[in-house]
């Protein structure tokens, strides 16, 4: 399995205060689902926005789909962010578009051809349940429903990497067992996913997913799973599993 994703010894520091992420180490996956969970305020959104690349890292290197992030040049970027579907806490809907729209938008980036958009945009509505809702504003719309346009938004490009925070704060069990099946069909064609969240719920429903926990900016890793390159004593424990 290839990596999408190598950080190594990254840090990073809001402005010249103490670091908010340390030491970060790991690799995600091609087509892998993982978990981050950890206490409020260890630094998940930080570790996803360095992920989707709304934050450069203080320092260490980040490689992603092969590239070196931290010497590409900036214009190199939004191709870097056309791979990414993000799920934002705050969701980030364009308020002066539908919802119709708005889950639009990155087929229209991608140049998608306009006839080929409307029948993916409504099979994506309907699969969150806001088929009746599609010319819906984002001011009009409950912060579930806002929630579920910002998931169809991030899912219909298919990205390579999907990035999610907390994306089923805001909806009852039953949808957010619902959302999960869409990510785990995407993750199922191939898509790497990150999600971030507290509800440990979720977790279980996702038997194949590896679990990353932040604690105070710094991942603990106790199998060893995520680390990049392997210990010693975790390659050989996987050569005694495989003899
Ligand atoms: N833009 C910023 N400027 C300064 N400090 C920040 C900024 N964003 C986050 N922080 C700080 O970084 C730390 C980690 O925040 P972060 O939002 O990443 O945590 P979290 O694990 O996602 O928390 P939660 O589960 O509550 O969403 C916090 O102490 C926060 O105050």
């Amino acid at each position: 399995m290839a990596n999408i994703v190598q950080f190594d010894n990254v840090g990073l520091r809001y402005g010249t205060g103490a670091e908010t992420l340390s030491d970060l180490s790991f690799s995600l996956m091609r087509g892998q689902f993982y978990f981050l969970t950890g206490p409020s305020g260890a630094g998940k959104t930080s570790l996803l926005k360095l992920l989707y690349l709304s934050q450069r890292p203080s320092r260490g290197q980040i490689r992603m789909f092969g590239e070196d992030l931290v010497t590409a040049r900036r214009d190199r970027l939004p191709a870097f962010r056309r791979r990414i579907g993000v799920v934002f806490q705050d969701f980030q809907l364009v308020p002066h578009l539908s919802a119709f729209d708005n889950v639009a938008l990155p087929l229209r980036v991608s140049g998608v051809d306009e006839r080929e958009i409307a029948a993916p945009v409504r099979e994506m509505l309907a699969w969150v349940g806001l088929e009746d809702r599609a010319s819906a504003r984002p001011a009009t719309l409950s912060g579930g429903e806002q929630q579920r346009v910002a998931i169809a938004r991030a899912v219909i490009g298919r990205p390579d990497l999907l990035v999610a925070d907390e994306p089923t704060g805001n909806v009852d069990p039953e949808m957010a067992q619902r959302l999960l099946h869409l990510f785990d069909g995407l993750n199922r064609l191939g898509t790497t996913v990150v999600v971030a969240t507290h509800d440990l719920h979720l977790l279980s429903r996702i038997g194949t997913a590896q679990m990353m926990r932040l604690d105070r900016g710094r991942l603990s890793d106790p199998t060893g799973a995520l680390r990049y390159p392997p210990r010693p004593e975790d390659r050989s424990n996987a050569m005694k599993g495989s003899s």
